[in-house]
């Protein structure tokens, strides 16, 4: 196995320092690319793929898996060449604990070393981007759009440094004071509307958050949740349940599952994959069944 590590040397987790005295261990048994700007892990993942390394690594947070995962996906046949490995090292990791993953670094590393490997479903967005120009992006773990979108675009990064994932609690009540977006979201059969679209792929979502309780990453489905009303108190009672596992009662949000998702909106709503905005609505969603191949933790 020839494994390119893709490190981001700016997420903001302790693990990202600690990995950092790290690198001379890790970089002696792997090759390592290091990002210089924001979008460069997607440029460096597809050059490895070309370069015929066959699992590629993301070490950072949820934003760097989707820049590495975009960037296997623009290799020619690169899901089929690549399989894509986490290193979290980001504030929240949602992805790494989907599956799994453990954040001390050697352990990671010895899992990523053994080269398990399993294959999950791979969620990907049509949608407007920069200048209205239409787009696409693969997602790994998780979408939305309308309030948490918003509360992206709010987040300090000063107070991220500080805070963790405290930042997004702090810049989820500042979205709560905007106007509430109008989000109709269809799957062909079933639809709904409300102010807050959330997509799964996996069951978590924010950390621990089990918003997709019934979500299985091998399905060749997407989990819906709409919230018609996204108001602070509903938020607060809904992370109780979330944290609990349990499925929300049909009259705080509607749930439902789509091999394909349109979304649409009455004004500009924001749209975020794997916790960073990527564009606006309308947006059209799909999913591809076990197409994308993963270093998982083996098994006993
Ligand atoms: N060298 C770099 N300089 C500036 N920005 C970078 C660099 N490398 C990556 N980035 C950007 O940093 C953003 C955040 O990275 P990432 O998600 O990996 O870490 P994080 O924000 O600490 O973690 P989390 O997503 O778990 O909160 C990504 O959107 C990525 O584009």
């Amino acid at each position: 196995m020839r494994t390119c590590v893709i490190f981001n040397p700016t997420a903001k987790g302790d693990k990202a320092r600690r990995f950092r005295r790290n690198l001379d261990r890790i970089g002696a048994e792997c090759t390592l690319k290091q990002t210089t700007h924001a979008g460069a892990a997607r440029t460096l993942a597809a050059e490895a793929v070309q370069e015929g390394f066959n699992i590629i690594v993301a070490a950072g947070g949820d934003g760097t898996v989707n820049e590495v995962l975009n960037g296997i996906g623009d290799a020619p046949d690169g899901f089929k060449r690549a399989c894509l490995g986490v290193f979290p090292l980001g504030t929240v990791n949602v992805f790494a604990k989907e599956l799994g993953l453990p954040t001390e670094i050697s352990q990671a590393w010895e899992i990523i070393k053994a080269g398990q490997e399993t294959t999950i479903d791979l969620p990907a967005v049509k949608f407007a981007g920069a200048g209205g120009a239409s787009e696409s992006r693969y997602f790994a773990q998780l979408a939305g759009a309308g309030l948490d979108a918003r509360a992206i675009e709010l987040v300090d990064w000063q107070l991220k440094k500080k805070l963790g994932p405290l930042a997004y609690v702090w810049a989820g009540m500042m979205a709560l004071r905007g106007k509430p977006a109008q989000i109709t979201v269809t799957n062909g059969t079933s639809s709904a509307t409300g102010a807050l679209v959330l997509v799964g792929n996996g069951r978590f979502y924010g950390g621990r958050y089990r918003v997709f309780p019934e979500a299985d990453l091998q399905d060749g489905q997407l989990e819906v949740v709409v919230f018609p009303r996204a108001n602070w108190l509903t938020l607060a009672r809904c992370s109780g349940m979330f944290l609990a596992g349990q499925a929300l009662p049909a009259s705080v949000a509607k749930s439902f599952k789509a091999h394909t998702l349109t979304l649409t909106s009455t004004s500009p709503t924001p749209l975020e994959v794997d916790g960073d905005n990527i564009g606006h609505l309308p947006a059209v969603m799909s999913i591809q069944r076990q197409a994308l191949r993963v270093v998982v933790p083996g098994k006993g």
